[in-house]
């Protein structure tokens, strides 16, 4: 029944990745907008959308059934949002809630698809008499995302309300900034495009005027409101939200190992803009954002880097907001931070041509949000080829050489070739699928038996949070150590990552994995135990995520258990150590001139391929390819070697990183002997250690239990910018013996590291 005086120009305002009030472009054009367009209604709407979340916590009783697939991720089938981020999220959506309580608004909140609610709610006012003038929401990038504005535009078209898409706000340079006629112009080096952004303190549009009590619309009248359909229920409080969210998705893991005593989360926020801006505040009169240059390559700790991914990806906190900031301290014109070192230092700056320097720190903190704005911008240039194997770069070559169709995902595809070599390598499963699926179950749960690896990973597991220095090598080992599919990887990280952030997400793990804007590509290796020599030089990171290696004393065994003596191994209890008994992946390394790898039998056997003789450290410092050289000769100590002040000539008993990596005796590959894997991994039927279509990337690919297998392969063999990496595993690798080498580099089971030229790319 009509309702009297229904409003007839409501504003519904789906906020999506946007959980923020302040400088928040759709709130502040309700706010300001002049009496002749302004709304009479105002209907703030957020929807945990089953297509990304778990939605059946929301269940009104046990037992109901869940009208959404849990939704699960493409390749490896684990859940889409982990316990970490759903927490993370409720906990941002309330104080949204609640600040708009504050400012005499509300938000509604519900559970579905975004445009089954629209629907629903624009039939119910309709019945009640009500009129909606216009739908806001803010455009975001994925092929889902675009589907829902699709949707809802058409909802709109049908009713005659306006509906409009607002540019995300939310990053450091303003879309309309950018100087890019058109998407196809951006560089595909980062480089390349900071340059053109230079000078980077300039950039950011002024960050807009807060919200003040009773400046928005009025809320529209609850009753107006249609309310949450069945089966679901909205929780009444913010205990009840979080544990609808993460309950259905907990257990994501069987052999979930525990907590580890004395470890401390390097995350401990909860979500939210009011925690965001704290944080930022905190940031900066700590002081800790003035050392940032220095510290951002650490490993442990709240302060070693900024912790604003998570509030950035959910949209609680803005790019300019963390400018302003910097730039109120750089320009000494907030007095909260007048205390801290190097306040003021632009305070009689009138023009940038002036020869100040702006903060080091914080010079550094713009270049990251600057990669941010870019791994986005980049993910609008090449749409879904952000998800496939073979990455962003080698399609276009590849379609331009040889014709093409097109793919279901909307992308330009080769068309598919039977492959023999695929054939053989299917009918030879070997590795079978049961290691791979081993392989990919011990890198999960942190029990590879590579030190940094696995406390990064147990950290995530954790926490949700795991430092960018340790991304990178994680991704690395999978993909460029291991030979897996990075999909896994970055699927694994895209459930339990609490700032996952679609284009960061991919773009980086595409970048590692070389098949991305690297343009160092798969000639960057990192080598996890020579970085972790850098960057964990106590090795008390290590110690407090994988407490088993706690008690062994030196830094080498840490690092790789499995290196330890016998007698070391028993005093700590670790003699029958999966780690150490079957290792994922063994790397051989010298400290000084010996080589640290333990006498036992077997292990030595192979034959040690590479530089023989201890190289001098320059010479070390090379053979990890994987350090980015820093732009401009800028300071950045950890790329030097010189890990938090120590000097070269304090690490004269630095590993000297032979760079070989080798498989142990008998394989070649990983783990020693055969495996048992017992198939347990997460959905995946099976896989098969297939390089994808003979040369695509030479990465193990799930042949079933997954929706979306990889189409065929981008490259031929012998073909292309991958065909280095063709053969590196299996069947494929075998029936080739050596030659498929980079440059000589790569061999069959071994990466051989040798020193390579830095190119003036920067690593992120
Ligand atoms: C394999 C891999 C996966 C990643 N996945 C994500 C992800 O899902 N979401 C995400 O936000 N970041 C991701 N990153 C980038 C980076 O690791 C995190 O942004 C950073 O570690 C977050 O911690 P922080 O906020 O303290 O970062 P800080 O070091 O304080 O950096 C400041 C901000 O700059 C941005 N930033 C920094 N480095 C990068 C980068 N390489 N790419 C894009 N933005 C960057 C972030 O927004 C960050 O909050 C990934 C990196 C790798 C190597």
């Amino acid at each position: 029944m009509a309702a009297p005086n229904a409003p007839q120009n409501v504003l519904i305002h789906i906020i999506r990745r946007d959980l923020r009030l302040s400088d928040n472009p759709l709130f502040h054009a309700a706010a300001i907008a002049p009496d002749e367009e302004r709304f009479d209604a105002h209907l703030p709407l957020y929807v945990f959308d089953a297509q990304h979340v778990d939605v059946s916590g929301f269940l009104q009783f046990e037992g109901a059934s869940n009208p959404h697939k849990p939704p699960r991720s493409q390749v490896a089938g684990y859940h889409r949002c982990g316990p970490h981020r759903a927490k993370f999220l409720a906990e941002a959506v309330w104080d949204l809630s609640e600040s708009l309580n504050e400012v005499g608004s509300g938000l509604f909140i519900r559970v579905g698809r975004i445009p089954d609610v629209v629907e629903t709610l624009l039939s119910e006012l309709a019945k009640k008499g009500a009129k909606v003038g216009a739908v806001w929401m803010t455009g975001h990038e994925g092929s889902e995302e675009k589907a829902d504005e699709k949707a809802v535009a058409s909802l709109c078209d049908s009713i005659g309300a306006k509906w409009k898409l607002w540019v995300d706000e939310k990053y450091f340079i303003h879309d309309h900034d950018t100087g890019l006629e058109s998407i196809d112009k951006l560089p595909d080096i980062f480089t390349s495009y900071r340059k053109m952004q230079e000078p980077l303190r300039e950039k950011p549009r002024p960050v807009l005027p807060s919200i003040e009590q009773g400046q928005l619309p009025p809320l529209v009248d609850a009753a107006l409101v249609a309310p949450q359909p069945a089966p679901f229920r909205i929780p009444d409080t913010l205990e009840r939200l979080v544990e609808s969210l993460v309950a259905p998705v907990k257990n994501f893991l069987p052999n979930k190992p525990g907590f580890p005593e004395g470890a401390e989360s390097a995350h401990p926020y909860k979500g939210g803009e009011t925690v965001a801006l704290q944080r930022l505040f905190d940031f900066i009169a700590s002081g800790a954002a003035n050392t940032y240059n220095n510290t951002r390559n650490d490993l442990l700790g709240t302060e070693f880097s900024t912790k604003l991914s998570a509030f950035l990806a959910q949209g609680c906190i803005t790019a300019r907001q963390i400018h302003k900031a910097m730039d109120s301290f750089e320009r000494g014109t907030d007095p909260s931070f007048k205390d801290v070192e190097g306040f003021g230092v632009l305070s009689d700056k009138k023009d940038m041509s002036e020869d100040k320097t702006e903060n080091a720190g914080m010079q550094f903190i713009r270049t990251e949000l600057l990669w941010r704005d870019y791994m986005r911008l980049c993910h609008q240039k090449f749409g879904n080829k952000f998800f496939r194997l073979s990455g962003t770069q080698s399609y276009d070559r590849d379609d331009a050489a040889s014709g093409s169709g097109s793919g279901s995902d909307g992308s330009t595809q080769r068309k598919r070739w039977k492959s023999p070599v695929k054939e053989r390598a299917l009918a030879q499963q070997s590795p079978t699928a049961e290691e791979v699926a081993e392989m990919l179950e011990r890198f999960n749960e942190g029990t590879t038996g590579m030190g940094l690896i696995d406390a990064s990973q147990r950290e995530l597991l954790h926490t949700g949070y795991t430092s960018n220095r340790a991304r990178q090598n994680v991704a690395s080992f999978l993909s460029k150590h291991l030979y897996i599919d990075w999909r896994y990887g970055a699927e694994w990280y895209e459930m339990l990552l609490v700032d996952y952030d679609v284009s960061s997400n991919w773009a980086n793990w595409q970048y590692v994995s070389g098949v991305g804007n690297d343009p160092r590509g798969e000639i960057r290796i990192f080598n996890p135990i020579k970085q972790a020599f850098d960057y964990d030089p106590e090795g008390k990171y290590v110690r407090a995520w994988v407490p088993e290696v706690s008690g062994l004393k030196k830094l080498e065994n840490v690092f790789q258990p499995w290196t330890a003596s016998k007698e070391d191994l028993e005093e700590v209890g670790l003699s029958d150590h999966v780690m150490v008994t079957k290792p994922v992946k063994r790397i051989e390394f010298y400290v000084g001139s010996k080589p640290r790898t333990n006498k036992r039998g077997g292990i030595r056997r192979g034959t040690r391929r590479g530089n023989p003789f201890k190289p001098p450290l320059s010479q070390y410092y090379g053979n990890d390819n994987s350090q980015p050289a820093r732009e401009n000769g800028k300071a950045n100590g950890n790329a030097n070697g010189n890990v938090n002040g120590n000097t070269q000539n304090t690490r004269v008993d630095s590993p000297v990183v032979n760079g070989t990596t080798r498989g142990p005796p008998g394989t070649g590959h990983h783990g020693r002997g055969s495996f048992n894997g017992v198939g347990r991994f997460n959905n995946n039927a099976s896989f098969s250690p297939v390089a994808n279509q003979g040369n695509d990337s030479g990465h193990l690919v799930p042949v079933n239990g997954s929706g979306s297998r990889p189409r065929g392969g981008s490259q031929r063999a012998g073909r292309g910018s991958y065909r280095n990496r063709g053969g590196q595993y299996g069947a494929l690798q075998r029936g080739r013996g050596r030659g498929g080498g980079h440059n000589g580099n790569y061999t069959n089971g071994n990466h051989v590291t040798s020193a390579v030229k830095q190119l003036p790319d920067e690593g992120n």
